[in-house]
């Protein structure tokens, strides 16, 4: 058994996968406690008397940052009010057992704890969203739905700022995924360690220098309780690919995590090259690169029974906003037209609300038209 390198007497009982050294378990503790502590302290993430609402996901990220949020809250008297936020997607058999791994950790790490479900802000839960959409591009509404809705609980509970469990792994793969993809706005700002959506509330990656491995080392060692099952949907296909890009890399060079963060870091992205104007959004207010955010467009979709209508191109979007709008003003007047006697006559008119699930949930064939009445 090797002598840990720092040494302290003790034997090694693992490597670190982030820089090769054997190490014993509490010089490894100490090392990744006090790597977090730095990378808090460098970019000031916290001030004083501050509240943070920790994202817990009841995985293995947010669980660790929020054991060592705590720790180092203590132990450095930062002086923080910690919360956790959770967001029930209402995936069955994934999230549901999720969340109770955080109710878990609320009563371990005694952190008062806000849930918020899609259902009631959109009115859709994931398994719905998939039964309508297929499997195919649910990540998309899952991702976006669930920043806003991390906004939205962060609003909910007025804190400061809003910690997510985000590491060296998951930014090194976003730069590459966005080099992949071309996506320069999006590589222009993936590694910023604070961000802001312009709704006052700044996002903070404590994790973002901490890696995968490291993260899985210290829970097991700790004996942290995490939920590690993967989501039921099919994963993020095209993350996955960077993903098993960059585990491949990593056999070779493990460093290659954090040459592509600096990388990504000190990309300047010249002047000329077209960056989204962000606005707010023309019906939800939330901040926007479109007159209309994506989380409208998707919901909208939905509503409309048009699932796909978010996913293609953001060109031929506002169209189809447009020619649905104006279709909904037909249905509006077609309710109040004599000359709409039955159902028939309403669907020539391309009444979108009968596509509408949420609107009517009846079989619109066997109801007369005295009975179409839309809230
Ligand atoms: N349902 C959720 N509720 C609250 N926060 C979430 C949720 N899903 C993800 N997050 C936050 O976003 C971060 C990154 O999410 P991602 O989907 O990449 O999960 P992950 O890498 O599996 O992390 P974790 O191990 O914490 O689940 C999480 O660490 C967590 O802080």
């Amino acid at each position: 058994m090797p002598v840990c390198s720092i040494h302290c007497g003790r034997n090694a009982v693992l490597k670190r996968p982030k820089t090769g050294d054997a190490l014993c378990k509490e010089c490894f503790f100490e090392a990744f406690e006090s790597e977090i502590h730095f990378t808090i302290t460098r970019a000031k993430l916290f001030k004083p008397n501050s509240t943070v609402a920790i994202a817990a996901s009841g995985g293995k990220d947010s669980t660790v940052l929020a054991y060592v949020m705590k720790m180092l809250n203590e132990k450095y008297n930062y002086k923080l009010k910690l919360f956790l936020l959770s967001i029930d997607e209402g995936i069955t058999g994934y999230r549901d057992d999720s969340l109770n791994t955080v109710k878990q950790n609320r009563d371990d790490y005694e952190m008062p704890l806000k849930i918020l479900s899609y259902k009631d802000l959109y009115g859709w839960t994931m398994d719905e969203i998939v039964a309508e959409i297929g499997r195919k591009n649910n990540c998309t509404f899952c991702g976006v739905f669930r920043r806003q809705a991390l906004d939205r609980g962060a609003h909910l509970l007025k804190v400061d700022c809003l910690a997510t469990g985000h590491n060296a792994d998951d930014i090194a793969e976003t730069v590459l995924m966005n080099i992949l993809r071309g996506d320069v706005a999006r590589l222009n700002r993936c590694t910023s360690i604070v961000t802001d959506n312009g709704d006052g509330i700044p996002r903070v990656k404590p994790l973002k220098y901490t890696y995968e491995k490291e993260i899985v080392m210290y829970a097991y060692f700790k004996k942290l309780v995490y939920f590690s099952t993967e989501c039921v949907f099919a994963p993020n296909a095209y993350r996955g690919h960077a993903r098993m890009l960059l585990k491949d890399m990593e056999k070779i060079d493990p460093s290659v995590i954090m040459k592509i963060i600096q990388s990504g870091e000190t990309l300047k992205v010249k002047s000329t090259a077209k960056l989204p104007t962000l606005m707010n959004c023309t019906r939800c207010g939330y901040i926007s690169s479109q007159e209309t955010c994506k989380a409208c467009v998707l919901l909208e979709g939905l509503n409309k029974g048009l699932p796909k209508l978010g996913i293609g191109k953001s060109s031929k979007v506002k169209k189809a906003l447009d020619d649905i709008q104006q279709n909904d003003s037909l249905c509006c007047s077609a309710r109040g037209n004599s000359n709409v006697n039955n159902i028939k006559d309403l669907k020539d008119k391309k009444c979108l609300c009968l596509g509408s699930q949420n609107v009517l949930s009846v079989q619109i064939d066997e109801i007369s038209l005295e009975k179409l009445t839309v809230e």
